[in-house]
């Protein structure tokens, strides 16, 4: 045989895959179809009904990554499968989410990564704005950064928890990769823009390159690409896609301090979650101002077994010198061997409020 008749015989071949994988994908958009008229049916009358299900799609996810033989990884075709239940899920309810933009900033990223490219994302200018969109129904989620690898917490996301009666209902991570882009790399640099947080994460890299040259904080990378892509003297730090929404040439690329520098991102919506198997509880406690409290809070994740991911201490609103611990734990709300834990919880901390229980992220 010829090359091209070789060529031609594997080319068949895919095509009469693609036709079968084509069909089977309709198939299950038909089903997915199927299970909204399901819920509907079942709804209370005036219940509003919620098509989008984040423990079932968690639970798919790790089945299509659990069977995975290969030789594409596992990743990659939980990849593709995020991307078919993103446009089932359209056929029942096109999701409007909400993220702290503008267009092009890792939050953006965090939320297609989540959900998919079917959903509607809509900037917003602040964390604040996001919480709002979300609480006032106008989005059905929103989604924030919480905290990065190098640079630690992002006390905006934590500190709307204390007023908002948004839950949790899923997290993302992202590997954050920064570069160093311009409008015109022949002209010297005058000054570099990001965001405060990239700045922190890129802080090494700038000194030993960069070290007399002005850093000033933005708003976000976004804005910080946008800015450098009008002033020829200015560079920027940011990711790949603000470079390619502003045109830019990346100079230096992966500058961050630190390789696995990771940003997570909380999903916030108005609904509970149901356990998934494998989920995570993010709680809101302040103790009692006296000798023993913040143990008195611990000992019961102690005595049970259970594994805190995070604690991160906010002055609380109570009072000066007052703090609040947010606390996050593996196991979810329903978990018999949480429920326990939540109500000797209850029992110890001068104030408590439970922000959600959700996936742990699969992807
Ligand atoms: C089909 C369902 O509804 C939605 C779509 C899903 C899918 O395409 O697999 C999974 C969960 C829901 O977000 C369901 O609840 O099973």
């Amino acid at each position: 045989m010829s090359e091209a008749q070789e060529l031609e015989q594997l080319r068949q071949a895919i095509d009469s895959i693609d036709r079968q994988i084509q069909e089977l994908i309709n198939q299950r958009a038909c089903c997915a179809r199927q299970v909204a008229e399901v819920k509907e049916k079942y709804a209370a009358l005036g219940e509003t009904v919620v098509f989008y299900r984040p423990e079932r799609e968690a639970q798919v996810l790790r089945n299509v990554m659990a069977r995975n033989t290969g030789p594409l990884p596992n990743e990659s075709m939980a990849r593709l499968f995020r991307e078919i239940m993103s446009q089932c899920l359209a056929l029942e309810e096109p999701l409007n989410v909400a993220f702290l933009g503008p267009e092009g900033t890792f939050t953006q990223q965090a939320a297609v990564k989540h959900f998919g490219h079917a959903v509607c994302c809509h900037s917003q200018v602040s964390i604040a704005d996001v919480f709002r969109e979300v609480e006032s129904g106008a989005a059905n989620f929103g989604v924030v950064p919480v905290e990065n690898s190098t640079e630690g917490v992002v006390t905006h996301t934590l500190d709307s928890f204390f007023d908002s009666s948004l839950q949790v209902c899923g997290e993302v991570t992202l590997r954050i990769h920064h570069h160093l882009m311009r409008k015109d790399p022949e002209q010297p640099i005058e000054r570099i823009y990001s965001h405060a947080q990239s700045l922190g994460q890129c802080r090494r890299w700038l000194d030993q390159h960069y070290p007399g040259i002005e850093r000033i904080a933005l708003s976000s990378n976004a804005e910080a690409a946008r800015r450098a892509s009008l002033e020829p003297g200015s560079a920027a730090i940011a990711g790949e896609v603000a470079a390619d929404l502003y045109q830019l040439v990346v100079c230096n690329a992966n500058i961050e301090d630190r390789p696995d520098n990771t940003t997570r991102f909380l999903i916030v919506g108005r609904q509970a979650t149901l356990s998934s198997g494998e989920d995570k509880t993010s709680i809101m406690v302040s103790s009692r101002n006296q000798p023993g409290a913040l143990y008195q809070v611990l000992e019961p994740f102690h005595q049970a077994g259970i594994s805190l991911t995070r604690i991160e201490t906010r002055p609380a609103r109570t009072g000066t010198w007052n703090y609040a611990f947010f606390i996050d734990f593996e196991g979810h709300c329903d978990d018999e061997s949480i429920r326990p834990v939540l109500a000797q919880l209850q029992l110890v901390a001068a104030d408590y409020k439970w922000l959600g229980s959700y996936p742990k992220a699969v992807l």
